[in-house]
């Protein structure tokens, strides 16, 4: 089958559904789209700590990434995102704790190329060509030639196949690696800044994409050190800051639940400032020419204007102040979030350390 692309979105669920995942079976439940969903995908780190030599560079790391959900793992340069992954992947051996997919070390999946489909070792020969390097990998996880076809239509470079890679673009090559990640139709994908270098309209497309893959049930986690690289893509986040858990949980719980202030004008400030003190809302003062309004939503403030015959200029809610959240977690202003880390975390999450968690080389996270 030849998967059809509108807007290079998936036609239909089944142009890019895969197969079972390999592990324990566990619960299922259903997304918004009613794709089945089954924590046999889901990923869990538990008490995870790896150094290099004196570099701390994962300390003590628990978290969960859901089955139909976009999962952003947020942090600065040198946070420990790449390592962790690199763990999940069995690229690089834990110290201590624990990163499994389905309860199952990586190394110990039936058919991992199969079940995890990632990007964080996406190196090109730049002699190559885009579908000579996915025809060389699809052959090592063994999966049909006319698969990268497939991947080469949904990720939008099938025009560009049979050019050499070395002379790709940025957001080119950053599609050649989803294309890779998608070869074996994963049910859970790992992409290391997939973001990165793209432009807005491949930004808006990869949004897209990713949020339908979720969908179809599978589990999305992506890094990234920009919050607003993500956050119009992701449910849910994890923080971490030198190589800790800083937040995990959801983007309303990252906001930290806060009111957010509706913003008003009117040519009659005085008189709206009264009306709406007179039914318990606070006014903040101005922003120009706005006004700053808290103790009611836009809809009551519109509703009170009204009633008093003011006509407005403006309303809106404020912009919250998520990305003021996240600097404060990642430069230590703010406490780890417990709210958030306890959203992120279902009891039962960690578990006893095995020795086998990793299996595959010391090879580092770079
Ligand atoms: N193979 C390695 N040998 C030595 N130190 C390493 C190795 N891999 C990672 N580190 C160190 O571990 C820390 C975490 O690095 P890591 O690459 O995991 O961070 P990151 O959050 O992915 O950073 P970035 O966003 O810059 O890619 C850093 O101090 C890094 O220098």
């Amino acid at each position: 089958m030849r998967s059809t692309a509108v807007g290079g979105i998936p036609a239909s669920a089944a142009a890019c559904a895969g197969p079972p995942v390999s592990g324990s079976v566990g619960e299922s439940r259903t997304t918004e789209t009613g794709a089945a969903v089954s924590t046999a995908a889901r990923i869990e780190v538990a008490g995870l700590s790896k150094s290099f030599g004196t570099v701390q560079a994962v300390q003590d790391l628990g978290f969960v990434a859901e089955p139909g959900r976009v999962t952003g793992f947020l942090g600065p340069n040198g946070s420990g995102k790449t390592t962790t992954l690199s763990m999940l992947l069995g690229l690089v051996r834990p110290d201590s704790g624990t990163a499994t997919i389905g309860g199952v070390p990586y190394a110990d999946l039936e058919r991992p190329a199969i079940t995890v489909g990632s990007s964080l070792s996406a190196n090109f020969h730049p002699a190559h060509t885009g579908r000579a390097h996915l025809d060389i990998m699809r052959r090592g996880i063994g999966v049909s030639k006319q698969r990268v076809d497939e991947v080469l239509e949904l990720v939008g470079i099938a025009d560009a196949a049979d050019r050499k890679t070395g002379g790709y673009s940025l957001g080119m090559r950053q599609r050649l690696a989803l294309a890779a990640a998608l070869l074996g139709e994963p049910q859970v994908i790992l992409l290391d800044e997939p973001i990165n270098g793209l432009d807005p309209e491949g930004i808006r497309w990869i949004r897209m994409f990713l949020r339908h893959l979720a969908s179809e049930g599978r589990t999305v986690l992506l890094s990234s050190h920009l919050l607003s690289e993500v956050q119009q893509t992701v449910d849910d986040v994890i923080v971490i800051r030198q190589g800790r858990l800083a937040f995990a949980g959801t983007l309303e719980g990252l906001r930290g639940g806060e009111e957010r202030a509706v913003l008003v004008a009117a040519p009659d400030r005085q008189g709206l400032a009264r009306a709406l003190q007179a039914v318990g809302a606070e006014v903040h003062g101005l922003r120009g020419e706005t006004m700053r309004v808290t103790g009611a939503d836009a809809e009551r403030v519109g509703l009170v204007a009204l009633q008093a015959g003011i006509p407005l200029t403006h309303l809106s809610v404020e912009e919250s102040g998520l990305e003021e959240s996240f600097l404060e977690l990642i430069d230590g202003a703010r406490e780890p979030d417990p709210r958030g880390l306890a959203d992120g975390i279902p009891p039962g999450a960690v578990q006893d350390p095995g020795p086998d968690a990793a299996s595959a080389t010391e090879g580092g996270a770079r």
